[in-house]
């Protein structure tokens, strides 16, 4: 898919690192380092403004290295970037662990996956079809 970008950062265009990864690695886009304490969170700028086909969305995922060395995680994980929005993306970042993280300039903070999307009209009913699980849910079927 070609996506229309406009790139107000200072670093290039996030990219896929391997041939078949799903997401694309983005930086974040300081004039200054970010500092996050414990269970502090940032709103960190990319510099990046894109225009999602209609029928698709942007997930801002976390990255699991940061997440697994750092603590570091996405407050609203997945991020939802609509098609008709048109303003800079940004990460919400919050920090897991107990010591503070420093978020550098150009640092690779999340990954961007482009996914279809359905959009539904409601179908109002007064029955739904029967299963065998029917409403049993919340860890209904063990844990082994
Ligand atoms: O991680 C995110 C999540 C959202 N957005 C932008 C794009 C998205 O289209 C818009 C709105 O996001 P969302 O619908 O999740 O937030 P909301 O709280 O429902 O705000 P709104 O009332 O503006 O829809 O904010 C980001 O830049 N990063
Ligand atoms: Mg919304």
């Amino acid at each position: 898919m070609l996506l229309p970008v406009i790139n107000q950062s200072r670093h290039a265009l996030p990219e896929y690192q391997t041939a078949h990864a799903a997401g694309l690695d983005v930086r974040a886009n300081l004039t200054e380092p970010v500092t996050l304490k414990p269970l502090q969170r940032a709103l960190v700028p990319t510099g990046l403004f894109v225009e999602i086909p209609v029928g698709y969305e942007m997930q801002v995922r976390p990255r699991s290295g940061l997440a697994y060395k750092h603590g570091i995680g996405i407050v609203n994980s997945p991020g939802t970037i609509d098609a008709d929005y048109r303003g800079e993306i940004k990460v919400l970042l919050v920090n897991l662990s107990d010591q503070d993280f420093v978020v550098q300039d150009g640092e690779r903070i999340a990954q961007l996956v482009v996914a279809r999307h359905e959009t539904v009209q409601w179908q109002p009913v007064s029955t739904l079809s029967e299963t065998s699980r029917g409403a049993s849910g919340y860890g209904s079927t063990g844990q082994q």
